[in-house]
């Protein structure tokens, strides 16, 4: 399996304040999949996602891709597979602001071994043509779709995303989640991506719905639906 998550439990806080997030969470993705995680604010979607990126340590359990264990990997090694295997998307598009757009990207692009080609992708981003404005003489969709543009330049095995498309409106929304379904296409990176829009859910190839640090669902979505289609 490309992606194991086995028994997780992570915990914050000590004494009174002690909360339980995620109390055993068992899920596997396979290479290629676009994977959804849903569920209510709180049920621990993001903590699970840091973890899975190595950004957050869980208190037992493991994360393995291929096959190795990030748990067995020394701070270094933990640090260097960040960089050359997994891409982040947030729902702040963390930019460089007095970068341009294509220097933005550059920033991904630097980071790994083989990257893609850069003009190409802000091509495929419908960027190109704005690559040489600052972030802040563009649209959050603009912004967000370079912040893609940043995280899949280094041709990532996995591309994160905890809330995407949060901070935007319904038609740019719908601009980045076909971006994503299109990446995923194109180069095969497998997608993990937080939500709280249940209908993201239908163009998922699994749908992981966590409630109250377990899950609750894990599916697979035989017949999934363009980006395009969706409506919420
Ligand atoms: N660094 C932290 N320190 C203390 N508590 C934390 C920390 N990170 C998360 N929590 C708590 O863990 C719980 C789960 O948070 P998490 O962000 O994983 O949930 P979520 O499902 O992603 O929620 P949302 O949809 O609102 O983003 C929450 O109660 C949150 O307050």
């Amino acid at each position: 399996m490309f992606l194991e998550i086995k028994g997780i439990k992570k915990h914050f806080g000590e004494g009174d304040s002690r909360i339980e997030v995620l109390k055993g969470i068992d899920m596997e993705i396979e290479k290629g999949e676009l994977c959804v995680l849903l569920g209510p604010s709180g049920s621990g979607k993001s903590t699970l996602l840091n973890i899975i990126g190595g950004i957050d340590g869980a208190d037992s359990g493991y994360i393995a891709i291929n096959g190795e264990k990030t748990a067995d990997m020394d701070e270094k090694t933990l640090t260097l597979y960040r960089r050359k295997h997994l891409g982040y998307v947030f729902q702040m598009y963390n930019l460089i602001p007095n970068l341009n757009i294509k220097e933005n990207v550059e920033v991904g692009a630097y980071l790994s071994d083989n990257p893609l080609d850069v003009d190409d992708l802000l091509k495929t981003l419908g960027l190109y043509e704005h690559r040489h404005k600052l972030p802040n003489q563009l649209s959050g969709g603009q912004q967000q779709r370079t912040a893609i543009g940043r995280a899949i330049v280094k041709n990532p095995d996995i591309l994160l995303c905890d809330e995407p498309t949060g901070a935007l409106d319904y038609a740019t929304s719908k601009e980045i989640l076909k971006l994503i379904e299109q990446v995923n296409r194109k180069y095969g990176n497998t997608v993990v991506m937080v939500t709280h829009n249940n209908a993201i859910e239908k163009m998922a190839d699994r749908v992981v719905k966590l409630h109250d640090g377990r899950i609750r669902e894990n599916c697979r979505n035989e017949t999934r639906m363009a980006a395009e289609d969706l409506e919420w």
